[in-house]
């Protein structure tokens, strides 16, 4: 059963439709990325699965059941957001306690751990951290509520490269001590690769591709040379983008790997070269 699905879901904000009859199933224990540019719908499609906002048209349910005011399945889910909504007269620490209200499985030995990796002074008010270490504390919460399912949106904003280093760690190692599900929502794609399976790739309202990233990056190469022989290589084949300089070309081609034609490529004088998953969203995403 689908950890979360969405069934034909709509939602528009007056006259903005921000998800198009969306329909989308998220299994469970996998490390996902959810992808899209700016005002893509990304947040409409993560508030509607928290029951933040409801939707116009369609159903989502949380292990088949409708997340509709149903607190039961919501406590399965935390939900990092990117706004401050925890007290700001309270501390760390008693933030800690609180989220057990919520979530009962919240591990305060490895929240502390967490929090003495990160130097996180667990005494400090929420209103006394630095924007590094508000999300560090926010991202601490969300892997120590030990929630079946965590959300992260912009889990990292303004962290610092060490910082961001250490809890992509931390997610792995959270992850493979307690598989869990995970969705993690970023615009910084190109460091978050390694640690998804899936990606969904969201453009105006509507998953355009879900798939696993391994897949996704041996089905995709780049060919380049000059011009005209480019042009002969890819007839027929799926071109996503493509770049000209002068009389030299590149192209990102996009299709079974089985189609890629050596033998072609090396009698027109081209070379084959990666795509990184940033480079192939740009490509997926433009225009
Ligand atoms: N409360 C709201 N009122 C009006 N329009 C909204 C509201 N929330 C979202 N929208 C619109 O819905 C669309 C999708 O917005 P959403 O916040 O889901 O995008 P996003 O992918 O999260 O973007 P970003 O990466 O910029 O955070 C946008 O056009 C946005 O302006």
């Amino acid at each position: 059963m689908a950890a979360i699905k969405l069934e034909n879901v709509s939602k528009k904000f007056g006259n903005t439709l921000a998800l198009n009859n969306v329909n989308l199933a998220i299994e469970p224990n996998k490390i996902y990325g959810l992808l899209g540019r700016n005002g893509a719908g990304k947040t409409t499609l993560l508030n509607l699965v928290t029951n933040k906002i409801f939707q116009d048209q369609g159903t989502v349910t949380i292990n088949g059941e409708p997340v509709y005011e149903n607190e039961k399945m919501l406590n399965k889910v935390f939900y990092m957001v990117e706004e401050d909504l925890y007290p700001e007269h309270l501390k760390v620490k008693q933030i800690f306690s609180w989220t057990k209200v919520f979530y009962s499985k919240m591990d305060f030995d490895y929240a502390n751990a967490l929090a003495q990796k990160f130097g996180l002074d667990t005494n400090k008010k929420v209103k006394q951290l630095s924007t590094g270490y508000n999300s560090i504390f926010k991202a601490i919460v969300a892997l120590a509520s030990n929630a079946e399912i965590i959300i992260f949106d912009e889990p990292i904003l303004g962290l610092d490269a060490n910082h961001r280093d250490l809890f992509y760690k931390e997610l792995i190692k959270n992850y493979s001590n307690h598989p869990k599900t995970i969705i993690i929502s970023t615009h910084l794609i190109e460091e978050v690769s390694d640690v998804l399976e899936e990606a969904i790739v969201i453009k105006e309202g509507e998953i355009i591709l879900k798939q696993s990233v391994e897949e996704l990056l041996s089905s995709a190469y780049k060919v380049s040379g000059e011009s005209e022989k480019v042009n002969q290589y890819i007839e027929g084949k799926e071109v996503i983008g493509e770049e000209t300089m002068g009389q030299y070309k590149e192209v990102t081609l996009l299709e079974s790997s089985k189609k890629k034609n050596e033998t072609l490529a090396k009698d027109l004088n081209l070379e084959f070269g990666k795509v990184e998953l940033q480079k192939l969203f740009i490509n997926l995403t433009n225009a």
